[in-house]
C-alpha cells in the first residue's frame, strides 16, 4: 500500500467510495440539479489535501451511484472490502464516501456484520462538489479525523456529518435539502467535531459490530424482506401483494405505536399464517414501538421494532431472517442489536 507519499507516523486509513452527492457535479456553483457519483475517489482525496496531513489515504472505488439505489449486492462487495481492509494490522480505519439517502440503512448494516472494532465511518454531503460552499470537503476531513484516531475504537459505525457524529443505530437523515440533515431523535449524538478536533459523549448501548452474532464473512445473500407504510383508509392489498411476491419479511411502517387498519391486521396475521415474519415499526419520527401496545403481540405472533426506524427494522429482519424464522428470536435481536 505505501507510496512515495506514504508518511510512516501517520495512521492509515482506507477510503470506499460508492457516490452519491459528494462526488456529485453540476454546471455551476449554485446550481441546485446535479448528478451523483461523477468524482472518484481520487479526486475526492486530492480535493481535501489537509486529510492527506492527518493519515495516510488509500482509495478504493466500490460504485459510483445515488444511494437510492444502493442494494444488497453493493452491500456485500463493500462489507467483504472493508472486513478485508481492517484485517490489515497496518489499517487503523475506513472512511465510506456515500449518499446521504440511504446512509444510515448502509451504516446499519455495516454495523451488524463488520467483526472489528477499529473505527468505520461513513459520510456524504448535501450539495455537490461543484457548489457555492460545499459541505463534503469538511466532512471528508473530519470523517477522516475520526477514522485515524484511537478515540474512536470500539463505538461500532459511525456517521460524521455537519460536526456531528452519529451512532449508526440511531442515526437518521430528517431533512432533503439542507447541510443539517442527520439527527439521533432518540438518543442524540456521539462525539461532536470542531475542524479535525473531536469528543466522544458516550458509547453505544446495544451489541454492535465484534459484539454481533452477524459476521459477512458468513453471510453471500439476504433474504426478499419489504416495508409497507400505513395510512389512512388503508387495505391489506400492499401486504397480500408482498406476500406474493415472496417476502420472507414485512415491516409495518405502522401509525402512531406501529398499528394500522384492521384490514391490514387481517392481511398481517394472514400472512403470519405463511410463515412471514412482520415487524411492527413506526412511521413517527422518534419513540418506540413496544410490544403488546394497542395490538396482541403475543397472541398475534408479530414482532416490535423497539427504536428501529422501518429502514433500519428492514436491515435487522433481513440478517435475522438468515440465522431462524422463530419470532421469539427475532424479537430478541430488536432488543439486543
Ligand atoms: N445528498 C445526497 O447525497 C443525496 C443524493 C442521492 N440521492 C444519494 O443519496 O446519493
Amino acid at each position: 500500500m505505501p507510496d512515495s507519499n506514504h508518511n510512516a507516523d501517520l495512521p492509515n486509513v482506507v477510503v470506499i467510495a460508492t457516490g452519491g452527492t459528494i462526488a456529485g457535479t453540476a454546471a455551476s456553483g449554485d446550481d441546485g440539479v446535479y448528478e451523483s457519483g461523477k468524482v472518484g475517489v481520487e479526486t475526492l482525496i486530492q480535493a481535501v489535501p489537509e486529510a492527506s496531513r492527518i493519515a495516510n489515504l488509500t482509495g478504493i472505488q466500490i460504485a459510483s451511484i445515488g444511494s437510492q439505489d444502493m442494494n444488497d449486492v453493493v452491500w456485500m462487495q463493500l462489507a467483504k472490502e472493508l472486513d478485508r481492509a481492517l484485517s490489515d494490522d497496518s489499517v487503523s480505519g475506513a472512511v465510506i464516501t456515500h449518499g446521504t439517502d440511504t446512509m444510515e440503512e448502509t451504516a446499519f448494516f455495516l454495523n451488524l456484520v463488520v467483526d472489528s472494532d477499529k473505527p468505520v465511518v461513513l459520510t456524504g454531503a448535501m450539495r455537490p462538489a461543484t457548489a457555492l460552499s460545499a459541505d463534503g470537503p469538511l466532512n471528508l476531513y473530519n470523517a477522516v479525523a475520526v477514522a485515524a484516531s484511537t478515540k474512536a475504537i470500539g463505538h461500532g459505525v459511525l456517521v460524521v456529518a455537519n460536526d456531528s457524529i452519529h451512532g449508526a443505530r440511531e442515526v437518521t437523515k430528517t431533512n432533503t435539502l439542507t447541510v443539517q440533515a442527520f439527527e439521533s431523535p432518540n438518543m442524540g449524538l456521539l462525539g461532536a467535531l470542531h475542524y479535525g478536533t473531536f469528543r466522544m459523549f458516550r458509547k453505544p448501548q446495544r451489541r454492535h459490530t465484534t459484539n454481533s452474532i452477524f459476521s459477512i464473512r458468513s453471510i453471500e445473500e439476504l433474504p426478499p424482506v419489504v416495508v409497507v407504510f400505513a395510512h389512512s383508509n388503508m387495505s391489506g392489498d400492499l401486504i397480500r401483494a408482498a406476500v406474493a411476491m415472496g417476502a420472507r419479511g414485512i415491516v409495518l411502517a405502522g401509525v402512531g405505536n406501529g398499528n394500522a387498519s384492521n384490514r391490514a391486521i387481517k392481511a398481517m396475521l394472514d400472512a403470519r399464517e405463511q410463515g412471514v415474519v412482520i415487524v411492527r415499526s413506526t412511521r413517527s419520527s422518534s419513540g418506540a414501538v413496544l410490544r403488546n401496545q394497542e395490538i396482541d403481540d403475543d397472541a398475534k405472533g408479530f414482532v416490535v421494532s423497539d427504536q428501529l426506524n422501518p429502514a433500519k427494522a428492514r436491515v435487522l429482519l433481513q440478517l435475522g431472517l438468515t440465522q431462524t424464522d422463530d419470532v421469539g428470536v427475532v424479537q430478541d435481536y430488536f432488543w439486543t442489536y
